[in-house]
């Protein structure tokens, strides 16, 4: 990736000086609201850090709509400042959440800043969290592209990036903004790990029997990825209990470990890790 565009270089080294200590930064995205994307990022951290060998950490920089802190039961938390930067809310010892949703005075407050402010703050969240050493970062961001995306492929040009993670369902207006996500993507030469398609079909609790609840018109996510050349990571199936467990703040993956959706999401975790690994290696290689 192009060394930190739109970062200069005095920005640039305190970026990398800062992030040094992570070893593979995963960046999720969605080209529309509500397709599932927070859940995933919140559930993808709790995936990784079940292997309590492994330091993880959730960056929530949707800026306008914060929801991670309520989704990892940490709703009411507050940022404390240290010696060495912002200190990130701890779930778990080894999976720490930083997330604007910490520096509101009430979870109903609205946010409404415009770019150069929020760029502001994307940029003190990568430059000021003092993480530590850390396995997987990873990002939620809000849908689109916006401006907040662009700033933090920018920042995080001067470390690395994975790659992205594109979440969606499978109706054709989501798979719409897929392309266009995919198309940025490229554009900004953000590797694409995969896309993952959500609330794909329901399987019925009692008898199992799996039922399409938004029947995609063409193909689905797994035609789009055949024509795009991309990976399909996974589809996960619609399950009421996810939306349960993230309004508790607790992880649905220890909570409904049987569930399709739950292997599924474990079968994903792993695509992410080999991925990740693979990447690595590959780096090690070049330098
Ligand atoms: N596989 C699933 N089965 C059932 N409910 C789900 C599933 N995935 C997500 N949900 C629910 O869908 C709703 C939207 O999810 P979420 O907030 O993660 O979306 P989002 O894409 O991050 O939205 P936004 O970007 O607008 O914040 C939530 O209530 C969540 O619990
Ligand atoms: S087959 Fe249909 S009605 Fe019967 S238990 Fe399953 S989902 Fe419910």
């Amino acid at each position: 990736m192009a060394e930190a565009a739109g970062a200069p270089e005095a920005e640039a080294a305190e970026l990398r000086a800062r992030l040094r200590a992570v070893r593979h930064t995963v960046l999720v995205l969605s080209g529309k609201g509500g397709v599932g994307k927070s859940t995933f990022s919140a559930l993808l951290a709790h995936g990784l850090a079940a292997d309590e060998t492994k330091q993880v950490a959730l960056l929530d920089i949707d800026i306008c709509g914060p929801s991670i802190p309520k989704m990892m039961g940490l709703e009411g938390e507050q940022v404390h400042q240290s010696g060495s930067g912002w200190s990130p809310v701890y779930v778990e010892e080894n999976l720490g959440v930083m997330s604007v949703g910490f520096l509101l005075s009430s979870p109903d407050d609205a946010v409404i800043w415009r770019g150069p402010k929020k760029n502001g703050l994307i940029k003190q969240f990568l430059r000021d969290v003092d993480w530590g050493e850390v396995d997987y970062l990873i990002v939620d961001t809000p849908p689109g592209t916006s401006d907040e995306h662009l700033s933090i492929v920018q920042y995080l040009s001067a470390t690395h990036i994975d790659g992205a993670v594109i979440v969606t369902t499978p109706q054709e207006v989501s798979l719409q903004d897929v392309r266009k996500e995919i198309n940025f993507c490229r554009k900004v030469k953000l590797p694409i790990i995969g896309v993952v398609e959500n609330m794909s079909g329901f399987v019925c609790p009692k008898c199992k029997n799996e039922s399409q609840i938004f029947p995609p018109t063409t193909g689905g996510a797994e035609k789009m990825c055949q024509n795009l050349n991309v990976s399909l990571l996974g589809k996960v199936p619609l399950d009421p209990q996810i939306g349960k467990s993230c309004d508790r703040g607790q992880s649905f993956l220890a909570e409904a470990p049987e569930s399709p959706a739950t292997l599924s999401y474990r079968n994903i975790i792993q695509r992410i890790q080999e991925y990740c690994e693979q990447r690595h290696l590959q780096e090690e290689k070049i330098m």
